[in-house]
């Protein structure tokens, strides 16, 4: 299963990712979010690491061209749209880079059906929790939801997940999960990520047969 960490804010921590084996880093362009990567990453840092590692922009609601834009100066890889996005705003993007669209688990969205209309416009799904932000609000939801997973769109696993969940992870089938995506369960203060949980959070995960 590949790792995503999301919420980086400093060049070391995206130094000690590269050099631990994760599979993503996660940079917020949100301005709202206390993990707001915009003013405290230089554009050159993150566009100049390389080798293995992908990197994710992650917008809610954005204009497409400051999407387009951000992905460009910090020479991302991805963007992860975490708003309201629609399928044809999703479409417009992935003809510029790789679209992961978010999907708030709870609150108005019960059901997976809305899902369809994104199928062929995006390349990754991501699962988070619905809370009062819009992302990394630290709560699990109920992932019994995604057993009968109906869609070929691969999906990241994501919200509220932590250390304690590392067993039930390694033992989950569910039919398109690709990834976990991690946060504020690694985090000191928000946005400082205690990277020493989160190695051992990567170790943990890529010692399962399943890479
Ligand atoms: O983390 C944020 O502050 C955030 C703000 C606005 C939109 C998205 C945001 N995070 C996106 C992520 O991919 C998080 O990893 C995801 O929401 C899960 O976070 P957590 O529940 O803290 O594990």
């Amino acid at each position: 299963m590949k790792v995503k960490v999301c919420g980086i804010t400093k060049a070391a921590q995206l130094a000690s990712l590269v050099a631990g084996g994760a599979d993503y880093a996660g940079f917020i362009f949100y301005e709202r979010s206390p993990r707001f990567a915009g003013n405290k990453l230089d554009a050159r840092t993150v566009r100049e690491v390389g080798n293995g590692i992908r990197k994710v922009g992650v917008f809610v609601n954005a204009p497409q061209q400051q999407v387009l834009q951000i992905i460009r100066d910090y020479g991302l890889d991805a963007a992860q749209l975490h708003g309201d996005e629609s399928p044809e705003y999703c479409a417009a993007v992935k003809t510029a880079t790789v679209v992961i669209k978010a999907f708030r688990i709870g609150g108005e969205m019960s059901s997976l059906d809305a899902l369809a209309a994104y199928e062929g416009v995006c390349d990754y799904f991501l699962f988070d929790t619905a809370g009062k932000d819009y992302g990394g609000n630290g709560q699990l939801f109920d992932w019994t939801l995604l057993e009968q997973y109906p869609y070929k769109t691969p999906f990241f696993l994501s919200g509220g997940i932590g250390p304690a969940q590392v067993q039930i992870l390694l033992d989950l089938k569910l039919p398109g999960l690709f990834a976990v995506d991690v946060n504020s369960k690694f985090e000191t203060a928000p946005g400082v990520k205690d990277m020493q949980q989160v190695q051992t959070f990567i170790d943990n995960i890529k010692q399962s047969p399943v890479k």
